[in-house]
């Protein structure tokens, strides 16, 4: 069975997507492929709640535990080895991940960020979109490389920004074309076989 690690800060929603989504599409049947965990950086995060009442093992490892970036790193790679991964799936996940973390996971690490890259990589992204007087906007996935949201696009979604719109008001509208377009991603990165690497 090929393992998907997701990793989240928050509520999860794209993970809480992803995983409907895998039942919903049959990955387990059709590409061999389930999602074996949920790991948050932060203990409040509800996602971890989502994924416990669904089964799924889930854990915090509290990046507030230790003295530097590159410690947290190396306590969140052996949680994430811990499910033997051939996809670590970055979900609402907050934390900027060091060299070692990112080349460890090479080419099975995505994320999905609420803008239409390269416009707008960081945070607070449909906030400079509305300010920059976008009339577009939307998310992207793409490979994690250690330059910020910079690695190969995987693929996008548009967004219409509305008249009036706020920030709020059109990150809801986004989010929702992430649920979505993140599962789709990912159903086609395992459809293409970049999850061969048999994790069983
Ligand atoms: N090396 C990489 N790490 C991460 C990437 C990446 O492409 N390369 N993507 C991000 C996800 N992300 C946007 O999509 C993002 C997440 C977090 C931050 C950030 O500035 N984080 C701060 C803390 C912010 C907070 O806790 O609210 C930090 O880490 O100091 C920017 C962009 C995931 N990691
Ligand atoms: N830079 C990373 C980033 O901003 N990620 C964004 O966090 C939101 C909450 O996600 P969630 O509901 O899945 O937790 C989502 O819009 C996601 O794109």
């Amino acid at each position: 069975m090929k393992h998907i690690v997701i990793l989240i800060s928050g509520e999860g929603s794209n993970m809480a997507a992803i995983v409907r989504a895998a039942e919903q599409q049959r990955w387990a049947e059709r590409f061999g492929a389930s999602v074996a965990a949920v790991i948050a950086n932060k203990p409040e995060a509800g996602g971890l709640r989502f994924a416990r009442d669904r089964g799924i093992a889930a854990e915090a490892v509290s990046h507030k535990a230790f003295a530097t970036r590159e410690a947290f790193d190396a306590a969140l790679a052996a949680a994430v080895d811990a499910h033997s991964p051939a996809l670590v799936v970055l979900a609402g996940f907050m934390r900027i991940l060091t060299p070692v973390f990112v080349r460890r996971y090479a080419g099975r690490l995505l994320n999905i960020h609420p803008s239409l890259l390269p416009a707008f990589p960081g945070l607070d992204t449909h906030r400079r979109a509305i300010e920059a007087g976008c009339r577009v906007a939307g998310a992207t996935v793409h490979q994690v490389t250690v330059e910020l949201d910079h690695g190969p696009i995987l693929d996008q979604a548009i967004v219409p920004v509305l008249p009036g719109d706020t920030a709020e008001g059109l990150a809801a509208r986004v989010l929702t074309q992430e649920h979505l377009l993140y599962s789709r991603a990912i159903e086609r990165w395992l459809h293409e076989g970049a999850g061969d690497t048999d994790s069983s």
